[in-house]
């Protein structure tokens, strides 16, 4: 799914009405009738909960004085609220006239704001797209009611307030919603940790924006769904052999940190290698050998953490980093590999810790690594902490540029970042994978699919994050998201890449 501007989402809309040869308002008239449909699922009618639909002077306005409206029609008895405003569009000032006699609508003052009982239900209708500065005025005030409000808040298209695509100064001002239910495509903004508090649960409903338009917009963001990464797992060929999916070298582990170096093992064998072979310092071996027997364990010279390099000679992809420690003698093996190898790498955990203390490593790492750092990573990484959430996903960007690497910053919305600066946000997970080794299990993961030689590096990275969130998704089912461990992770992986796996063509 493609992320659109604020901007290009105002084109879309332009282009639905020349398409379709409708008006806005008969667009309007579609986003407010699927906003409704939506809240007609979750609060009936007969609920009696008081509602507030609050409206701004802009379309957004005329959205929420549609919806008024229709949720007048379908036997609801909400209060409309209008901003005092000098120039209200078009499509508000309509909607205004629409307004049946037996709907009350009152300008909002100062003096007026309406009490707001924990039991009501407020519409957010003020500003959406279009906003373009800070909240002032009645507009300021309002926004400080409903957040001192117990309502459950639930906003049209954006929280008022927030800006689709950029940062907004600190002391804005900006709706709480418990629910933000938006039109046709994600917004940047929803998948910023820095605006979860205003966005609150996100929904997008189709309003058949002009798809002509849709696919031809030139965007640097898309939200990886379902859809997007239908396709990209060829079925395995009935002749296929251990080699088509690759042999894969895995250096991972220190003394205590064993354990790191076992899930991601487990999880590129559950992944879908041909062949694994894991370095691992002495004291690791016998581990190793016990809990992943399918893999084969190349036991280091020194007990406690890795110290050589093997032959990179019969390998297709190299992982490095799950539990590896930072010993000098450590560092060495990631410069001689970073020097030597001709095979994909997939970079994690300490072996980005030991880049980002040594920045003459960084200038050796080969184009189209795959790195999947978490935010204090990637700070190290980078050697600079971001100012926002936006800031970071430039620096991201810039990173790649720079390297010409792929990078996965993981978090909620997990975000790949090709060597183009394009940037995908994973839409499978949930806070239960927020839990030691979830990253571990992620690299084995990746690594697999790196080795798998049909796969192109960005189909490999965009099917192990989904895959990695969904099988998450599916073992938070039984275990709960508290009781979810990185264990958990290994077993749904083989289901969750069966599910994603193209069938052949129907007859
Ligand atoms: N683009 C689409 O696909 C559709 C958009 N619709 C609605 O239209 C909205 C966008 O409407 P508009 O472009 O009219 O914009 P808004 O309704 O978001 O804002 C209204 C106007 O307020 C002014 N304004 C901006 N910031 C302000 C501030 N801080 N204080 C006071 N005034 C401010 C601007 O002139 C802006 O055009 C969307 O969010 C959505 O709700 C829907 O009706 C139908 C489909
Ligand atoms: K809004």
């Amino acid at each position: 799914m493609k992320i659109l501007t604020a901007a290009q989402t105002r084109q879309a809309d332009a282009a639905t009405l020349l398409a379709e040869g409708i008006t806005s308002a008969e667009l309007m008239e579609r986003a407010a009738t699927a906003f409704c449909h939506w809240l007609q699922k979750r609060l009936p009618a007969h609920s009696q909960r008081p509602m507030h639909i609050f409206c701004g002077p802009g379309n957004n306005g005329g959205d929420g004085l549609a919806i008024a409206r229709q949720l007048h029609e379908a036997g609801y008895q909400p209060q409309v609220w209008t901003l005092p405003a000098a120039q209200p569009s078009a499509d508000f000032t309509l909607n205004r006239q629409r307004l049946p006699a037996g709907l009350p609508c009152h300008e909002i003052q100062p003096e007026t704001l309406p009490q707001l009982p924990a039991r009501a239900v407020v519409v957010d209708a003020l500003f959406g797209t279009g906003l373009s500065r800070p909240l002032t005025g009645a507009a300021a005030m309002l926004v400080k009611h409903l957040n001192q409000s117990e309502a459950t808040v639930v906003a049209v298209d954006m929280p008022s307030g927030l800006l689709t695509d950029a940062p907004q100064s600190p002391d804005s001002l900006v709706v709480r919603a418990h629910y933000t239910v938006s039109f046709e495509l994600p917004k940047l903004a929803f998948l910023l940790p820095q605006n979860a508090e205003f966005v609150g649960q996100w929904e997008v409903l189709p309003i058949h924006l002009d798809p002509t338009f849709i696919h031809n917009a030139p965007v640097d963001n898309y939200f990886v769904n379902d859809n997007f990464i239908r396709g990209r797992l060829p079925a395995r060929n009935k002749f296929s052999h251990k080699g088509t999916f690759g042999h894969a070298l895995l250096l991972a582990g220190s003394r205590g940190k064993i354990g790191a170096s076992v899930l991601a093992a487990k999880a590129c064998l559950r992944g879908g290698v041909g062949l694994l072979t894991v370095r691992t310092p002495a004291v690791g071996y016998p581990i190793m050998q016990v809990a992943a027997p399918e893999a084969m364990a190349l036991a280091d010279s020194a007990t406690d953490f890795v110290t050589e390099l093997p032959d990179l000679k019969p390998y297709a992809a190299v992982g490095i980093g799950p539990g590896l420690g930072q010993e000098h003698a450590t560092c060495e093996v990631l410069r001689q590999l970073l020097r030597k190898t001709k095979v994909p790498l997939v970079l994690d955990a300490d072996a980005l810790n030991l880049l980002g203390a040594n920045p003459s490593l960084l200038k050796l790492l080969p184009r189209e690594s795959l790195l999947t750092p978490h935010p204090k990573e990637f700070e190290r990484l980078v050697g600079k902490p971001a100012r926002d959430d936006y800031h970071r996903l430039e620096q991201l960007r810039t990173f790649v540029r720079e390297h010409g690497c792929y990078c996965v910053l993981k978090g909620a919305y997990t975000t790949l970042a090709a060597p183009d600066g394009t940037l995908y946000f994973n839409s499978t997970g949930n806070p239960g994978m927020a839990t030691g080794g979830s990253g571990d299990v992620l690299t084995g993961l990746l690594l697999a699919l790196r080795a798998d030689k049909r796969l192109s590096p960005l189909d490999a990275a965009l099917l192990g994050l989904y895959a990695h969130g969904r099988a998450g998704d599916q073992a938070a089912q039984q275990t709960g998201e508290a009781g979810l461990v990185a264990g958990d992770l290994i077993r749904f992986i083989g289901p969750v890449l069966q599910e994603l796996t193209t069938p052949l063509p129907g007859l």
